[in-house]
């Protein structure tokens, strides 16, 4: 048998067992948006939450796409069906197939471990809205112009949307909103971590967060510590969206919201 050939044709004479193992190297990489793009849509679709809401475990494409809040009418098990395959053919969900009455395939759907952090409601912080921030067409198409961003001058963001990323977000609340959301979600992850494992706090009087965005790292450090005095800095666009912390801790505890210069 020739090892060098691949579905009926020798793609590389010269490349040996390792040939084929490149190929799917590279055509992994060219096709890996898609992976993304899918996490996106299951996301939108709340296939996450509805996964993890299923009392039986395994669940068919038809029985998640009635438990979708988002479908349409009568609509989409077999898309819904394609999206879980892709899912499952890189282990976001794990899939069983049985054969129907018929002989037919059926196949079941049940969540893998990684889907803790896809899902809103496991209890804790979520990678959802990074994944809605990554993915968010202001920063795709963003995307398109790295080539030429990459010859020289204006970086891919300013090249797309005129302005670059800090002053587009300025005027575009819904994109502002978006990227908050991911911000928060990663900063308590990391901050809870932080707190797990460092102690250096207690000696602090005044804690100054710089591009603390709306304040959620600060927030859970002086709730903790509450002798600190935090200081949020962020640019006003952002500052706007921060929840007004005082009050909602005890008197000593004090945030102020300051702005940026720029
Ligand atoms: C990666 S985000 C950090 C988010 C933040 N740690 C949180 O928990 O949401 C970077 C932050 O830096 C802020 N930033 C960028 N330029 C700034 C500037 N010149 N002055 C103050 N903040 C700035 C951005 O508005 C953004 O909120």
């Amino acid at each position: 048998m020739d090892n060098n050939i691949v579905g009926g044709s020798r793609i590389n004479p010269a490349g040996g067992e390792d040939d084929e193992e490149t190929w799917l190297h590279a055509w992994g990489l060219i096709t890996s948006f898609a992976v993304s793009m899918t996490l996106k849509a299951a996301i939108e679709l709340g296939i996450f939450e509805a996964l993890s809401n299923a009392s039986s475990g395994a669940v068919t494409a038809d029985e998640l796409a009635a438990r979708l809040p988002t479908m349409d009418k009568g609509g989409g098990a077999a898309s819904v069906d394609r999206v879980m395959r892709l899912l499952a053919s890189f282990d976001v969900v794990k899939c069983v197939t049985e054969a129907g009455p018929s002989g037919e395939a059926i196949r079941q759907y049940r969540p893998s471990p990684v889907c803790r952090w896809l899902s809103s409601n496991h209890g804790g912080p979520s990678l959802a809205p990074y994944a809605m921030f990554t993915t968010d067409q202001d920063f795709l198409t963003a995307w398109q112009q790295l080539g030429a961003a990459a010859r020289g001058g204006q970086t891919a963001f300013k090249r797309t949307h005129g302005v670059p990323m800090g002053e587009h977000l300025g005027r575009n609340p819904r994109l502002l909103g978006v990227v908050d959301k991911a911000m928060v979600q990663i900063s308590v992850m990391v901050t809870s971590k932080l707190l797990e494992r460092f102690h250096g706090f207690d000696d602090v009087a005044v804690l100054v967060d710089v591009g603390g965005g709306t304040g959620s790292t600060l927030d859970m450090i002086t709730s903790r510590y509450k002798h600190i005095r935090g200081i949020n800095f962020d640019l006003p666009h952002v500052i706007s969206l921060a929840p007004s912390i005082l009050g909602m801790s005890p008197p000593s505890y004090e945030f102020d919201l300051v702005s940026s210069p720029c």
